[in-house]
């Protein structure tokens, strides 16, 4: 089956007629293609969303929100075909994407459809002056969302709903690994009654399509999830031509377990924390630092739990860790596992690629833990983003929080305690975006998301993405 452009509400092929091969990671097979866009396709998904803008920037707030939450209701009864194609084309178990990937993509959409009926701009009284300035917030025009593979559709519509509810007209590229459910979303779009052009797909890969999207002069902001390289690469591109700019990047967050924690709910999340989505989530706390009074038990019992975990096929009701998303992915996860044993560290348990019946050549991993000598080796240090944590013992909280910020990335952190006043000092001094305590990924679309230092620029969620996706304008009027 050929993935399709979505163009001004039509499926279209790409003008050069150059295509990639989509893989299936839990079989290793090629089970579709889809475009390789070049500069043309995305001139042609510019242009269209460029016509649609006039409109749509004008359309009222009930009729862009009623449109919104058609499409969440569309996603929603869509749900078993959304979750088996993610599922195909990510390799996650399919109970996972029926679970949160598919409901959460519906939310975000039902989510921004609400908040911008509430979105509301401010005015300030010069008192003494007689003079009262009001802020309009304007759509910005055509905008370009760029989304990774780990969650797709997931992550998609986290940028595309806010940009819309905005009044802008989109281009949105996915990932070329992972191009299935957007693609569904544009037939999604039209039946909802999106009008044409308002938003447009352009699948293939990040340095045609995606280079595309970036350095077009007239794409006035870039919305970006992904690696930490690539970021910096846009960034590198896009500031010069003074585009807004949200970039949310890679982490290496923290897991910090002190002895006075809820143990048993610290122990179930933390295996959740570190094997989700196989580890696929920027959020994971792929750093595990437990305080040394129960660092033994600790190690004990999370081994025992991480190794009664189920790696096999995703379409499996009683698959736990499914496939990695795809072979280049999985070999750099494994070379970090090399890495790990050069560096020292003891594997307490996996550390080996898997074959599963059936499907052996599939990119399956066992879930690995890694007792590290330092904190300071590299796979302390650089993002895995794989089902690979560390675990190591720390005395203090001074110690802790040390080697916590020691790590260039900023995104999250995860707190076990039940003392109050730690938790408060703690959490003030983590360098991170986000912090979790006595809970892991507990999301409320409403706050703040997206991370400090590597981890990227700008936040996303609520209010603040609707700011992102408008440009303030002040009036100030004298009386
Ligand atoms: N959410 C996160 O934090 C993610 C982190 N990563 C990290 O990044 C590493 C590399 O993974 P990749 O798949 O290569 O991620 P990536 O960051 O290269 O890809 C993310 C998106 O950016 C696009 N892209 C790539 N180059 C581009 C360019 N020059 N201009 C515009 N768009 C471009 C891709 O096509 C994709 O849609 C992973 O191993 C992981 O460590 C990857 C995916 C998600
Ligand atoms: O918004 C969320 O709940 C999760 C976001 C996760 C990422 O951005 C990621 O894994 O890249």
């Amino acid at each position: 089956m050929n993935i399709k452009n979505y163009i001004n509400g039509e499926f279209k092929n790409p003008v050069n007629n150059t295509w990639i091969d989509n893989y299936n990671p839990s079989d290793g097979m090629i089970y579709s293609q889809i475009p390789n866009s070049s500069r043309e396709d995305v001139e042609l998904a510019y242009c269209s969303a460029k016509s649609a803008f006039k409109q749509w920037s004008k359309t009222t707030l009930e009729e862009r929100s009623r449109i919104l939450i058609k499409i969440s209701e569309l996603i929603e009864a869509n749900l078993e075909r959304l979750a088996e194609a993610e599922s195909k084309d990510n390799g996650k178990p399919i109970s996972l994407a029926k679970a949160v990937d598919i409901p959460r993509s519906a939310s975000n959409f039902r989510f921004f459809g609400n908040a911008i009926t509430q979105f509301a701009s401010e005015s300030h009284e010069s008192v003494g002056q007689d003079a009262i300035n009001y802020t309009l917030r304007q759509s910005i025009g055509v905008v370009g969302c760029i989304s990774p593979w780990n969650l797709p559709l997931y992550l998609f519509t986290w940028k595309i709903a806010p940009a819309l509810a905005a009044g802008n007209c989109v281009v949105a590229k996915p990932s070329e690994v992972t191009p299935m459910t957007a693609y569904l979303l544009g037939e999604i779009c039209n039946e909802a009654g999106l009008p044409k052009g308002v938003l447009n797909i352009v699948h293939g890969l990040g340095t045609t399509t995606g280079q595309a999207i970036i350095e077009h002069e007239d794409i006035k902001a870039i919305s970006f999830t992904g690696g930490t390289a690539t970021g910096a690469h846009i960034a590198r591109v896009a500031a010069p031509m003074f585009k807004k700019l949200s970039l949310e990047l890679g982490g290496k967050n923290p897991n910090i377990i002190f002895a006075d924690c809820n143990y048993d709910d610290m122990l179930e999340t933390t295996v959740r924390s570190s094997f989700a989505n196989q580890g696929q989530i920027c959020l994971c706390g792929s750093r595990i630092f437990v305080e040394a009074s129960i660092y033994e038990k600790f190690k004990t019992d999370f081994v025992a739990k991480v190794k009664a975990l189920n790696v096999g096929h995703p379409s499996k009701k009683d698959t736990n860790i499914g496939a990695l998303v795809s072979k280049p992915h999985l070999e750099k996860v494994k070379e970090y596992i090399q890495i790990a044993k050069d560096e020292g560290g003891k594997i307490l348990c996996g550390g080996n690629e898997i074959l599963v019946e059936g499907f052996e050549n599939g990119y399956y991993l066992e879930p690995t833990v890694i007792e590290v000598p330092t904190d300071d080796c590299r796979v302390n240090q650089e993002e895995i983003f794989g089902p690979v944590v560390t675990i190591m013992p720390f005395e203090t909280e001074a110690e802790v929080l040390d080697m916590t910020n020691k790590v260039k990335y900023g995104l999250s952190a995860t707190l076990w305690t039940n003392n109050l006043t730690r938790t408060m000092q703690m959490s003030n001094q983590l360098q991170a975006g986000i912090v979790w305590v006595n809970t892991w990924m507990m999301r409320d679309l409403r706050t703040p998301f997206g991370g400090v230092k590597a981890s990227g620029v700008g936040r996303e969620g609520g209010f603040e993405a609707l700011r992102f996706f408008t440009e303030p304008k002040n009036v100030c009027i004298k009386y």
